[in-house]
């Protein structure tokens, strides 16, 4: 204990990052999914990707400690694996979770909007759309296994799947909670948000800056199935089978005529929306609330 005190964010990480006490649980159940055996992990130092060429499916793990907050380097490594799995026709579907115990993703890197170059800004924003377009219009089946904490760019990861699957845990929260932190969700996850659940409830929950624990997630239909947390995976693959059910080719056109007018409003004006980012977040009265926000959470840790 001592020892972990003193080497605090260490030591926090390496308990997220290798969930030392599920470590066996977890190689017994990939074994049971088939992996390990000369099946090869591959991806980035920040995105695990565990491919099961047999299914056709690969478990995509965001494992950057202590948090999965979406910097730079998370949204740029997991754009590559995803590209990389679209383009590889041995696999028809993804299944986005998080290697870290208890978060799913903290939403955008608050580091990152701070104190940062109007160039910087422009390039973070960039690397968001592109993660969100390609996420979103994907032929590949998506589905999210979230097995810990979702707010804000979090909540939109997971909105941009196809089929949600939520920890049955007080902490496993999900929503836009951007309005508390004094900022503005952008107009395509507003969009998102209605998509899934309706204008009424996303305009409340924008607004009020909702996170919803797993109950209330469901009942309103942000996710579609809550389940205890040593289920998420499972639960998640068994959806995944469903929806590998039906022909890619109906699927997939099916999933374009659904989302494309949805993605085509930030496709085509995708500098204007750069812009509108770079002005909002360098007001000096946005950088006040996210430093303020920012050092909450520091002291709170
Ligand atoms: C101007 C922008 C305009 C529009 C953008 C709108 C679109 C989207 C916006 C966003 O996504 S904003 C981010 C919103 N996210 C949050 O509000 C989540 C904040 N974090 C938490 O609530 C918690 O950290 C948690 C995810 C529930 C996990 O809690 P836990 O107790 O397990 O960890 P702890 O709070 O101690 O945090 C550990 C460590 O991580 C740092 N941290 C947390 N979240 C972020 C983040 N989003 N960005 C950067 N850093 C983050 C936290 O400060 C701690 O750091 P420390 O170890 O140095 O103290």
């Amino acid at each position: 204990m001592a020892l972990m005190a003193g080497l605090r964010v260490p030591a926090r990480a390496l308990l997220r990052s290798g969930c030392w006490l599920r470590g066996a649980a977890l190689a017994g159940a990939e074994a049971a999914a088939g992996l390990g055996a000369g099946v090869r992990r591959f991806g980035s130092q920040r995105v695990l990707v565990e491919p099961d060429p047999a299914a056709g499916v690969a478990v995509v793990k965001l494992k950057s400690p202590p948090v999965n907050s979406l910097s730079l380097e998370l949204l740029t490594e997991l754009v590559i694996s995803l590209e990389k799995l679209d383009n590889d026709k041995t696999f028809r579907g993804i299944v986005l979770t998080s290697d870290l115990c208890g978060v799913f993703s903290a939403g955008l890197d608050l580091t990152e909007l701070c104190g940062r170059s109007p160039a910087h800004y422009a390039e973070y924003w960039r690397a968001l759309q592109e993660l969100w377009l390609r996420l979103y219009l994907s032929g590949l089946v998506s589905v999210a296994a979230v097995n810990g904490a979702s707010p804000a760019g979090g909540c939109l990861l997971c909105l941009s799947c196809d089929y949600r699957v939520l920890a049955d845990s007080p902490s496993c929260v999900i929503g836009p909670n951007e309005t508390r932190l004094g900022i503005v969700a952008p107009f395509w996850f507003k969009d998102c948000m209605v998509n899934t659940v309706g204008h009424r409830a996303a305009e409340q929950a924008l607004q009020l800056g909702t996170l919803f624990p797993p109950a209330e997630a469901l009942r309103v239909g942000l996710v579609d199935q809550v389940v205890p947390e040593d289920q998420v995976q499972s639960t998640a693959l068994a959806a995944m089978a469903r929806w590998l059910a039906i022909p890619d080719h109906a699927r997939q056109l099916t999933k374009s005529m659904m989302r494309k007018p949805t993605a085509d409003r930030l496709a085509k004006h995708r500098e204007a929306d750069v812009q509108s980012f770079v002005s909002f977040v360098s007001r000096d009265s946005i950088q006040k609330a996210l430093q303020t926000y920012l050092e909450k959470l520091k002291q709170k840790g």
